[in-house]
C-alpha cells in the first residue's frame, strides 16, 4: 500500500464556528484554484470542538475534499466526565481523524502515555483514526539519542492498542510554535525510529502502512525538504494552517518538491 501524503491543520484553540466556516470554504477554494489534486494529498483540518458540527455540514453539503478531525477525545464512551468529549460523538459527526497526545495536552492537562493509550484504543474503538503525537525535548534527545523517547512513547500506545489505522505524528517540543523547525535530517531520523517501533510492535506490513508526520514549524517554506525524506509522509501544522493561503502552499508542496 502506497502512503498517500497527509497535511493536516491543528487550529489549537483559535477560531469560532462562524470563523471556521469561512476558513474551510476559503481553503476548498484555494486548493481549487490551484487545481489541487486531492487523490495526491490528503488536507485534514482539526478545529475546536464547538467547530465540528459546522465544519461537518459545510464539507458534506458542498462535497468538498477536505476531512476533519478533533483535537482529542475522552478515553470513556459516556458518563459524568464534565467537559469530556466522547469518540462516539465524534463518529456520529462523521469526522474521521482524532488527535491524541499532543505535547500540550500532556504537559498541560497532565496526560500520561497510558492515558494517550487508552485515548487511541477509544477513537479505534469508534472507528476513527487517531493521529498519535510523540515527541521529546531538545534536552532529552541529547542525552538519550535521536528517537528514543519518540518511540518509548509510542510503544506504551501500540503495546495498548490492537493493529489498526493510525497516524502518527513525531513533535520534537522545542519546535512547537518556536519557528525553530527541526531540519528534515533529524526529523527523518526520529520518524525512521518511530516506524521500526511500529514493524517491532506490530509488524513489517503496518510500518510500511502506517503515515508518520512531522509537526513543529512547519511553513511552505520548508515543507519541501520534510516530505522529501523517505519516513515523513506529512506534516502536522499549527500556527500556519491559520492562515489559508499558507496552509494551500504547504499542502501543494509537490510543487516546491518538483514531484
Ligand atoms: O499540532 C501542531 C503542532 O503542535 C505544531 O505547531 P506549530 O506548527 O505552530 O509549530
Amino acid at each position: 500500500m502506497t502512503r498517500t501524503p497527509f497535511i493536516a491543520g491543528n487550529w489549537k484553540m483559535n477560531l469560532d464556528h462562524l470563523q471556521a466556516i469561512a476558513t474551510v470554504q476559503k481553503l476548498a477554494w484555494t486548493l481549487k484554484d490551484a487545481r489541487h489534486d486531492h487523490a495526491d494529498v490528503e488536507v485534514a483540518v482539526f478545529p475546536p470542538f464547538t467547530d465540528l458540527r459546522s465544519v461537518q455540514t459545510l464539507i458534506s453539503a458542498d462535497k468538498l475534499p477536505i476531512a476533519f478531525g478533533a483535537q482529542d477525545l475522552s478515553q470513556y464512551d459516556s458518563g459524568a466526565y464534565t467537559g469530556d468529549v466522547s469518540g462516539a460523538f465524534l463518529a456520529a459527526l462523521d469526522a474521521k481523524y482524532v488527535i491524541v497526545g499532543h505535547s500540550e495536552r500532556r504537559t498541560m492537562h497532565g496526560e500520561t502515555d497510558e492515558v494517550v493509550a487508552a485515548k487511541t484504543a477509544a477513537a479505534v474503538k469508534h472507528g476513527l483514526v487517531p493521529v498519535v503525537c510523540v515527541g521529546e525535548t531538545g534536552e532529552q534527545r541529547e542525552q538519550r539519542g535521536a528517537g528514543v523517547v519518540p518511540v518509548e512513547q509510542l510503544q506504551v500506545v501500540l503495546g495498548a492498542v490492537s493493529p489498526a489505522e493510525i497516524v502518527v505524528a513525531y513533535e520534537p517540543v522545542w519546535a512547537i510554535g518556536s519557528g525553530q523547525a527541526a531540519t528534515a535530517e533529524q526529523a527523518q531520523e526520529d520518524c525512521a525510529a518511530l516506524r521500526r517501533g511500529i514493524a517491532a510492535a506490530w509488524g513489517d506490513q503496518a510500518a510500511a502502512d502506517t503515515r508518520v508526520l512531522y509537526g513543529g514549524s512547519v511553513k511552505s517554506g520548508n515543507i519541501a525538504g520534510f516530505l522529501r525524506e523517505p519516513d515523513i509522509d506529512g506534516a502536522l501544522v499549527g500556527g500556519a494552517s491559520l492562515d489559508v493561503q499558507e496552509f494551500a502552499a504547504i499542502a501543494r508542496f509537490q510543487q516546491h518538491v518538483g514531484l
